[in-house]
């Protein structure tokens, strides 16, 4: 393909994205994986390039474009080489107009903006939110006491972390294949970190999704001891069994859980958990690196509504909670909404309950917890509080 008609197709599958975003359709990742499904011509170095380009255009509006053709254009202004394939030749995309206007460049969308600031990002803190993320794995312990990569770094204060190169293919490693080694950002290990479970104990994971931080969590307990994951939504839990068996974690039960009728089919671990990880639905704020276009999708009444939703999950796992026990509450979000402003609600309405120290080897005091933050620890971004139970 010429790089015009690479531009073009990033302009079309840009459309696609932007409908879906106003209309809560697939995410770009879906809508770019079935493009190429049916445009079999794009070979792999087109896909590539395709690929990137849509994800610099997603990158570079803060705000939902009008269209495909004004978000490439926004990026045709710092990019000299897509600039200059709007020649107008072959498939590629018709020539600037004089006067056409491309869309607003930009972090975050306005409305945003000030609440990050409030939170205490500033502006270079705000653009780190769309830097290009770092690929983490983390040892497992139950598969391997030690693993060797070609080029992995290590991370400072996680031992069990690998940063490896960003074009590494992890899938292809042998590591991957024995369960030696999981995908996970250094972030979620820290806050994996974070509950302080240790063999033995008995762990409810109330958002436990695919299962990141059940695995983490299996493993910091050496296997021992008791984890039961739970979740609404019934596909990412289903992944949860074959990666739990590939990890060698052998502790983890899985529990679909009913939207609103959550408390009643977690009856049978109240008041015994050790400890109950809430990493709650959230803005998603924090991981905007791997998943720009989630900006897009968030309004004002969306983020009220996950608002709501971590306050009502908080109270049903505090009920969970042992006497002496913690719960951990989590969001990948640097909103203090959901992070600093709901701790806080929390031990108001939950009268004896006090924060503990967050131990984790890195991260920043915010409020009763502690906040990472891609500009300053290059993790996603994570505010974490640890609830203890009078
Ligand atoms: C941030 S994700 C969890 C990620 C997961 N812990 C991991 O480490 O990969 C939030 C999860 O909360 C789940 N969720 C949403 N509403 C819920 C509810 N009412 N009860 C339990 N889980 C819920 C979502 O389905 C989603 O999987």
């Amino acid at each position: 393909m010429t790089p015009g008609a690479r531009v073009q197709s990033a302009i079309e599958i840009l459309d696609l994205v932007i409908g879906a975003a106003r209309s809560g359709g697939a995410a770009a990742d879906t809508i770019l994986a079935r493009w190429f499904a049916a445009h079999r011509f794009a070979g792999s170095k087109d896909r590539r390039a395709i690929r990137e380009l849509v994800y610099a255009a997603i990158r570079r509006c803060g705000e939902v474009p009008a269209n495909g053709r004004a978000a490439m254009l926004a990026v045709a202004e710092v990019d000299a080489a897509v600039a200059a394939a709007f020649d107008g030749l072959g498939y590629g995309p018709p020539p600037i107009g004089t006067g056409e206007q491309a869309a607003v460049a930009g972090a975050v969308p306005a409305w945003l903006a000030e609440a990050l600031a409030a939170s205490g990002l500033d502006e270079a803190a705000q653009a780190a939110l769309l830097g290009r993320a770092p690929l983490d794995t983390r040892i497992n312990r139950l598969r391997a006491a030690t693993v060797a990569i070609d080029g992995a770094e290590p991370i400072e204060g996680l031992p069990d972390a690998l940063r490896l190169a960003p074009d590494t293919q992890v899938e292809r490693l042998p590591d991957y294949a024995t369960g030696a080694i999981e995908v996970q950002d250094a972030g979620s290990q820290v806050v994996a970190l974070a509950c302080g479970a240790k063999p033995g104990d008995r762990v409810v994971d109330l958002c436990a999704g695919a299962g990141g931080k059940t695995l983490a969590l299996a493993a910091a307990m050496a296997n021992e001891g008791a984890i039961l994951a739970a979740d609404t939504d019934r596909a990412r839990l289903q992944r949860l069994p074959p990666r739990a068996e590939r990890a060698g974690v052998t502790i983890a039960e899985t529990r679909l859980l009913d939207p609103n009728r959550e408390a009643a089919a977690l009856e049978d671990w109240r008041g015994s958990a050790d400890v109950v990880l809430v990493d709650a639905p959230c803005s998603g704020t924090g991981t905007w690196r791997r998943n720009p276009e989630a900006r897009w999708r968030l309004t004002p009444e969306r983020l009220a509504r996950l608002t709501d939703t971590q306050a009502r999950l908080l109270d049903i796992a505090a009920d969970l909670v042992r006497p002496g026990g913690r719960l951990i509450h989590v969001v990948c979000s640097l909103l203090d909404a959901e992070g600093r402003d709901q701790a806080e609600a929390f031990v108001l309405r939950h009268p004896g309950w006090v924060a503990a120290p967050v131990d984790v080897p890195f991260g920043s005091r915010h409020g009763l917890g502690i906040r990472l933050d891609p500009a300053h620890h290059r993790t996603d971004g994570f505010f974490v509080a640890a609830l203890t139970k009078p």
